[in-house]
């Protein structure tokens, strides 16, 4: 039988996650995968980038790649899917999901770093939650891959920069990591730390064998992240965090609005069946929404 083809960023995190994925899926279908490299938008111009405000960028160019059957599937850091659907595109599966925590990476703790300390991150998400830690730091836009990031740590340009967990253990570089938040202190970005498998919707015989590795309760999870996100009408450019885990049969979610100055916050949670994941989601959505959100989120400055 011929080997499916995997549609992949070339970056080595995407590599990297995308290998794991095939390996997986070799193990439990016998079938070969092999992966192809795609360049995206994303990471051709950094300029694009700014511009479309990132929401979707690293997605198009491999969803086009499934459409014209140039490849079978695709694998995407699920934090990146924009939440709408994608006309012809089917989330086929949700593996088990790494840790989603964020880091801080640099040579001390967030506590431990002087005051006025310069941190990078281009993420709205972690500037406003790291606003309110300690409101005196130096919050300075960075942009690039989490090897580009790292390095003006190493430089001295910056004293740290805040990466997602799981993307630094897939390049290998947790040595460099001072502090995992926990979310109480930062809130991670809808699916972080998740992979999302799509393949055209037209082929049942791909969605069944992707099916094999996908994984319930993260499902049930990232479906109620992204929910809030959705009705929220933000997307990775919001100061809005929301995770949901399943504890004992039952779905907790926290959600969070936060102020770009990191002064106030809404932070709010909800718990439920697993099945019921978009209702919990819409529901604390709503919650937030009547609570004042939209304020919060429409307060750039
Ligand atoms: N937006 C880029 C992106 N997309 C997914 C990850 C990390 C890995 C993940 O969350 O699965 C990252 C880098 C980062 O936020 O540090």
């Amino acid at each position: 039988m011929t080997a499916l083809r995997l549609g992949t960023r070339k970056s080595l995190m995407a590599m990297t996650q995308s290998q794991l994925v095939a390996d997986e899926l070799t193990r439990r279908t016998g079938r070969a995968v092999e992966l192809v490299g795609v360049t995206t938008e994303g990471d051709v111009s950094k300029a694009l980038l700014a511009q479309m405000g990132g929401t979707g960028v690293f997605v198009s160019a491999l969803r086009d790649r499934l459409l014209s059957g140039e490849v079978d599937f695709a694998v995407h850091s699920l934090k990146d899917l924009p939440t709408g659907a994608a006309e012809g595109i089917a989330l086929a599966a949700t593996p088990v999901r790494d840790d989603p925590r964020d880091a801080l990476c640099g040579p001390a703790k967030l506590a431990d770093l002087p005051r006025g300390a310069r941190v990078g991150t281009g993420s709205p998400r972690r500037v406003a939650q790291l606003k309110a830690l300690r409101p005196d730091l130096e919050v300075v836009p960075i942009r690039g891959n989490a090897d580009t990031r790292l390095r003006k740590v190493t430089d001295g340009e910056l004293d740290a920069v805040v990466l997602a967990y799981a993307g630094l253990g897939r390049i290998g570089r947790r040595d460099e990591v001072s502090e995992v938040f926990e979310a109480d202190q930062m809130l991670p970005a809808p699916g972080q730390g998740a992979l999302a498998l799509e393949c055209r919707a037209d082929r049942a015989d791909l969605l069944e064998l992707l099916g094999t590795v996908d994984d319930s309760a993260t499902r049930a999870a990232v479906t109620a992240e992204r929910t809030v996100l959705a009705v929220l009408e933000a997307g990775c450019s919001a100061p809005v965090g929301a995770y949901a885990a399943e504890v004992e049969q039952k779905l907790h979610l926290t959600a969070a609005v936060v102020a770009y100055d990191g002064s106030r916050q809404i932070r709010l949670s909800a718990s439920g069946h697993p099945g019921q994941a978009e209702r919990i989601g819409r529901d604390l959505a709503a919650e937030l929404l009547a609570r004042g959100a939209d304020q919060l989120m429409g307060e750039r400055h």
